[in-house]
């Protein structure tokens, strides 16, 4: 039997683009080994995003190109994926088994941040990730109610010095809600706030967690920029709605972390259309294209866009987010390829850390 050539597998292997890596998995470095023996091959591949729901498609296709060489016999593809850790980009303490701190901020109250970070911590759980979203917006804490933990649910303690993390929908699960009672004064002070979040962040017991995403509080205040420098942060996320008051906003908080050396990871653009139930038409109705061109102008990226869409504000509200109730839905989906696509630029962000030696970036 006729011996098939590298060439020839790398050429099939070339074929695939993989949507998220905007590349080749050989161009990306995935290729871990190509084994061939006579008319048989065997590739293994390895992608550093969470990648259990895909894996299954992706061998499939690959294997079917491989398939099609002339000569092939026999053809085989291993993947496997694996999340690498981000250190703090603040010089403060990581969280230990936490491999990235994710911020999801909005330089505005109500463009939905609450429901963005929810439904992408669950997408990210949903494609094999271990992940953790701690609930620090202190003005309006709604993740027990998005992830339909029970009023009152106290989470458990250890050694009166632990807090074990409420799960939810695949998720640990932390928020001052779950500690606060009706009697508690929600008139804090900013350092006691700041003390209370930093506290309720190190005395939980999160274990293992491929990302742990805070739903930070809205505005780009004292409060917020001390929780970014207090944090260890790895990277944020800014939600803004398209219309110029929420994008002139979202443009104070990437400056803020800015300010304080974290990297702006992308945005989400939420509420981005509306489409209407009944024709199906949609309508730009807070402008069109604004979280686009503000990512240019800051050299990040959109991450995704979702629509004004009833279902999402349904399902947040009955305690089970988009992703949770269906994760195929067209809404769903488009929260998992944002989520990819912050998955992808953490994964970038430590390659590029491993490669270059520190550097301090000034104001000028
Ligand atoms: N894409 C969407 N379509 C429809 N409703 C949405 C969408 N995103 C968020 N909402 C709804 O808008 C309201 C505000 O959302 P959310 O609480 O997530 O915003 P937020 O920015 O976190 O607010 P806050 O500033 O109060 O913390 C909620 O009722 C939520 O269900």
């Amino acid at each position: 039997m006729s011996q098939i050539s590298r060439s020839q597998v790398e050429a099939a292997l070339a074929g695939y683009t993989d949507p998220y890596l905007e590349s080749d998995l050989l161009s990306a470095g995935c290729v871990r080994d190509i084994r061939i023996d006579g008319g048989r091959v065997e590739v293994d591949i390895h992608l550093d995003y969470p990648s259990e729901f895909l894996k299954g498609g992706i061998a499939q296709m690959l294997q079917t190109a491989l398939e099609n060489i002339d000569g092939c016999s026999a053809a085989a593809v291993n993947i496997g994926w694996s999340v690498a850790e981000n250190k703090s980009q603040n010089s403060v303490e990581a969280i230990t088994q936490v491999k990235n701190i994710v911020a999801v901020a909005s330089g505005k109250g109500g463009v939905g941040k609450s429901t963005t970070a929810v439904n992408l911590a669950i997408a990210l759980a949903k494609d094999g990730a271990k992940v953790g979203l701690l609930d620090a917006d202190i003005y309006g804490p709604s993740q027990g109610i998005m992830l339909g933990v029970e009023d009152g649910t106290r989470p458990e303690t250890i050694d009166n010095k632990w807090f074990v993390p409420v799960e939810a929908h695949g998720l640990k699960s932390m928020s001052m809600a779950y500690l606060v009672t009706e009697s508690t004064p929600m008139v804090w002070r900013g350092p006691m706030v700041a003390g209370a979040l930093m506290q309720i962040l190190t005395q939980t017991q999160w274990g293992e967690l491929d990302y742990l995403i805070i739903d930070m509080p809205p505005g780009t205040g004292d409060i917020q920029l001390t929780l970014s420098q207090k944090f260890p942060v790895s990277g944020a996320v800014i939600v803004t709605t398209p219309q110029d008051i929420a994008l002139a906003d979202a443009k104070k908080g990437v400056e803020m972390f800015r300010k304080v050396n974290i990297p702006v990871l992308g945005m989400i653009e939420n509420m981005s259309m509306h489409i209407c139930s009944q024709c199906g038409h949609a309508e730009h109705i807070f402008g069109e294209d604004g979280a686009e061109r503000l990512a240019e102008t800051y050299n990040t990226t959109v991450l995704g866009s979702l629509p004004l869409s009833k279902y999402i504000r349904e399902q947040s509200d009955a305690g089970t987010p988009v992703v949770a109730a269906d994760d195929c839905s067209e809404v769903s989906m488009m929260y998992r390829h944002a989520s990819r696509r912050l998955a992808v630029a953490l994964a970038r962000q430590a390659a590029a850390a491993q490669a270059m030696p520190s550097i301090e970036i000034a104001d000028e």
